[in-house]
């Protein structure tokens, strides 16, 4: 579905995007992890065939973007990261017009409206401005409108953002459904528990290039130990405490409201602690998460 070789984007002097490798396969829903910058926007424009490619090969359904443009986003699907609803058109005529514009028939266009309202669950706003949906409502119109053509290729730049715990999960559960139904999904997101359950396979970017690729599993397998055990102790002892336990994980990470300790045990690290007469105020020992790849990868953790 989507080949990239080498792909860089540069604005004037500044690379975005240094030089990535990228294959995704049919069907599967693939993930762009990292932090703010680190190009995974750039690139989803050059997937969806509306920022030009640098250097490098791209190719989108076997199409070049830069001589097949029309035809590789008359099959894609776009989720972009702002929100481009048509205010001034209620919410059934924002899917209406939308399929107008890729050709659809007026009747068969009106069906899929209409459908696309009750898979979004907001069948009951059809004819309400789009003002007036709340966050979530819009984000799975947005979703519902790059549905309209039925494409090929769905891509999400950043779904969920923004939206409050709920929305995210009536959000994701149509992202579920999607990947069910056996669309090709891309997505970008901030959200590791969401990629972790979603993505079949994603790549980990930071400052324009690819850190580390695979499934979630083989990334946590590849970056982490089996278990974390999470140590908080009181406002700016951390740095100091780090030092007296370093020995008891394979790593530590100082996190400005807690020490993580990255071991395959995680219960005999808490005991050892204990054992040299330090008292944390709170413990608790976890499995590894993609969280912790990626603040292994980027030194970064996402509150940062
Ligand atoms: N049109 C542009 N002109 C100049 N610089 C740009 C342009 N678009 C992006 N950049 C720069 O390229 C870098 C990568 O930006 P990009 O939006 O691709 O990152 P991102 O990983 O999507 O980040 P975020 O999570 O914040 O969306 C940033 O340093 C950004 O400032």
């Amino acid at each position: 579905m989507i080949s990239a070789r080498g792909l860089r984007k540069a604005f004037g002097d500044f690379e975005a995007v240094k030089g990535i490798d990228v294959e995704v396969r049919r069907g599967e829903a693939f993930g762009f992890l990292g932090p703010n910058g680190a190009g995974k926007s750039s690139t989803m424009r050059m997937i969806a065939s509306v920022s030009p490619v640098s250097s490098g090969e791209l190719r989108i359904l076997g199409m070049d973007p830069a001589t097949d443009g029309p035809a590789i986003r008359g099959r894609l699907g776009v989720c972009p990261q702002e929100d481009t609803l048509d205010n001034e058109l209620n919410v059934f005529d924002n899917l209406y017009i939308y399929g107008r514009y890729f050709g659809i028939d007026r009747a068969t266009c009106r069906e899929r409206a209409q459908e696309l309202l009750e898979f979004a669950q907001i069948t009951d706003k059809a004819k309400a401005k789009v003002e007036d949906l709340s966050g979530g409502m819009k984000r799975r119109l947005t979703i519902a409108r790059s549905l309209i053509n039925n494409p090929d290729l769905l891509l999400l730049d950043e779904p969920t953002t923004g939206l409050d715990p709920q929305a995210r999960h009536v959000l994701w559960d149509q992202l579920f459904r999607l990947k069910q139904a056996g669309v090709t999904l891309v997505i970008t997101t901030h959200y590791m528990d969401e990629a972790e359950q979603l993505c079949d396979r994603l790549v980990v970017m930071d400052k324009g290039l690819i850190a580390a690729e695979g499934s979630p599993r083989q990334l946590i397998d590849a970056h982490s130990t089996r278990e974390v055990a999470e140590l908080r102790f009181g406002v700016g002892e951390h740095e100091a405490l780090a030092e007296k336990i370093e020995d008891l994980g394979e790593r530590i990470e100082v996190l400005p409201d807690r020490l993580l300790v990255y071991s395959d045990h995680g219960e005999d690290v808490v005991t050892a602690v204990l054992d040299r007469g330090l008292h944390p105020i709170a413990t608790l020992v976890r499995r590894s998460t993609l969280e912790d790849v990626f603040l292994r990868l980027t030194g970064r953790s996402l509150a940062d």
